[in-house]
């Protein structure tokens, strides 16, 4: 196979890659390039792989107003805590009881559960904006209604209603940049919605520490949810549909609109912007021809008109995408990273930090997890910076043992920490003001361990999941990414259950040991299964996939890549 990468890269005003294209974005003369599985590509296909510079101001400004979903997502799984905490005897005129708390801190995942398999499927019949926009409409409606509510069935439902939007926007976004970002800067891009999540974590504990001090001032922490939401909503009316589905939907000459506006400004007085829109033109009309393809080969009645050919073709892309080998192999991998960012027990922090901190004895419980927060959202920075440069596998394989030093010693450090008796397990874990006679060493041990972990997976398991997208070809992308994202939903309802009957039966030290087994196992995953897609344009990555895990082959041409850029 003709390895491209290794080809001398000309910049400016002339043939790159080695090729010369003409105006159409054909490779001139007899030399076309192979993708990875030894397949040929077609020609003029490979193009923005060797795309230079950064990302021009359509491409930020179409990712930073979908990127304020991520807020959004961030802000609302953030809040609940201090919500909880200063609700009082608002609702239904009495304290909360266990049961309220847990009901209205687990509705959100579970409806974020059971909605993103169905946005996955209007994503595909509607568009990824549509989506979008119906995930904005419900923000504002659950912000609301948490707002206003005078009753705990009130509350409850609205924590459903937000459920139900984070669940739609956690998969949408990351699938929108994705189908708008050119390849080189895809996995920096969609990392931007990782930093919107994580900001609005901080935001969260910030408003939610500000507005705890003021009576019912958790209505405000719930209600300003609304404004960003709204925001959006008038924003992304003025956005573009994705190009990658408007040529799905016949919208030939929209997408080639859209497309000229994603590469203006890497024309280097050559011809370049146009052969990288028509690069991307041939390329998803190949897949989409690959596609009919094997519908026309399966058993679909391509005469049916309106509902049942919608039907039709949803029960299509489901048998595609399990019975496919390609597809199937990016499922897994796909389920594995977003099970593994979950079941690692990182939203164990973000929903407990505080009362562990409590028991372990700092003073000030609210502020020390507020620097969990922080740690997670500075090195999703890191990550920002690194993600394209390093690639998805490598950050990963990196990252995930630096997690497993954090909670071997946190598992360590609450051996040695002899809890006050009144701790015991989960009466400790429920009670505040818990003072540790020993000194602070232990505790400090703790926090640092902790902020060890964060960082480890705010580098890598707490962004790579969301690159889910580009594993699927277009056909059974949206659905592929929704059901990714349930599954990220389901373990993250696992993970919020468990906890604290875990602290409790099976002590600190065993539960944060079982995170490191986790993550050990994730790691033996990852390095076995995730090829590096890192670079590819998007109608490549899937290609690793076709005839097996494509590691090998993906690692080497990553590594040939890297060397190229010296
Ligand atoms: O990518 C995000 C991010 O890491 C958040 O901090 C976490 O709370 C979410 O569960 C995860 O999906």
């Amino acid at each position: 196979m003709a390895d491209t990468a290794a080809e001398p890269l000309i910049a400016h005003g002339g043939p790159r890659n080695g090729y010369a294209y003409n105006n159409d974005g054909e490779v001139e003369g007899d030399q076309r390039g192979e993708f990875s599985d030894g397949e040929e590509r077609g020609e003029g296909e490979e193009v923005d792989e060797r795309l230079l510079g950064t990302p021009g101001m359509f491409i930020w400004v179409l990712t930073c107003c979908a990127g304020l979903s991520g807020l959004l997502f961030g802000y609302d799984t953030g809040v609940i805590s201090s919500t909880l905490i200063s609700i009082n005897t608002d609702l239904s005129s009495r304290p909360l009881t266990t049961l309220d708390k847990s009901l209205i801190t687990s509705s959100t995942s579970f409806f974020a559960l059971l909605a993103s398999p169905l946005t996955g499927i209007l994503a595909d019949a509607w568009g990824r904006k549509f989506v979008i926009l119906v995930a904005d409409a419900l923000f504002v409606v659950g912000a609301l209604l948490q707002a206003f509510t005078t009753s705990v069935p009130g509350m409850i439902a609205g924590r459903s209603i937000v459920g139900a939007a984070v669940g739609s926007a956690s998969f949408v976004v990351p699938l929108y940049i994705g189908e708008v970002s050119p390849g080189p800067f895809r996995g920096r891009l969609v990392v931007v919605s990782s930093l919107f999540i994580t900001g609005g974590q901080v935001v969260a504990y910030i408003v939610g520490w500000l507005f705890s001090m003021q009576l019912h001032g958790w209505r405000w922490m719930v209600g300003l949810g609304a404004a960003p939401a709204a925001l959006q909503c008038i924003l992304m009316w003025w956005m573009p549909e994705t190009p990658r589905y408007l040529i799905k939907t016949g919208r030939k000459e929209q997408a080639r609109r859209i497309l000229s506006r994603v590469y203006q400004g890497t024309d280097d007085g050559g011809n370049l912007e146009q052969v990288l829109v028509n690069g991307v033109l041939r390329r998803v009309e190949r897949e989409i021809l690959e596609e009919e393809d094997v519908v026309r080969g399966g058993s679909r009645d391509l005469d049916k008109t309106g509902f049942a050919a919608k039907l039709d073709q949803i029960q299509d892309n489901f048998s595609q995408l399990v019975n496919v080998g390609g597809n199937r192999r990016a499922l897994i991998i796909a389920c594995l990273l977003q099970g593994a960012q979950q079941l690692c027990g990182f939203n164990s922090l973000m929903y407990f930090s505080a009362t562990i901190f409590s028991l372990v004895g700092f003073r000030s419980p609210a502020l020390t997890s507020l620097s969990i927060a922080l740690t997670n959202f500075l090195f999703t920075l890191v990550a920002f910076h690194y993600i394209d440069r390093i690639g998805r596998r490598r950050i990963l394989l990196l990252s995930i043992p630096i997690m497993i030093i954090g909670l071997a010693l946190c598992a360590v450090a609450f051996i040695f920490l002899r809890l006050p008796a009144s701790a015991g397990a989960a009466g400790g874990i429920g009670a505040k003001e818990i003072t540790v006679e020993e000194g602070m060493l232990w505790p400090v041990v703790i926090l640092l361990a902790m902020v060890v972990y964060v960082a480890g997976y705010a580098v890598g398991l707490g962004n790579v999941p969301w690159q889910q997208s580009e594993l699927f070809p277009l056909s059974v992308r949206s659905l592929g990414s929704a059901l990714a994202t349930a599954t990220n939903w389901g373990s993250n309802t696992v993970v919020g259950l468990t906890f604290l009957p875990m602290m409790e039966f099976f002590t600190p030290t065993g539960t944060f040991a079982l995170y490191a087994v986790v993550c050990a196992c994730a790691l033996g995953a990852i390095w076995r299964i995730y090829p590096e897609t890192a670079g590819l344009a998007l109608e490549e990555s899937q290609g690793l996939l076709k005839s097996g895990w494509g590691v090998d082959e993906s690692v080497r041409r990553a590594n040939a890549r890297r060397r190229e850029r010296g």
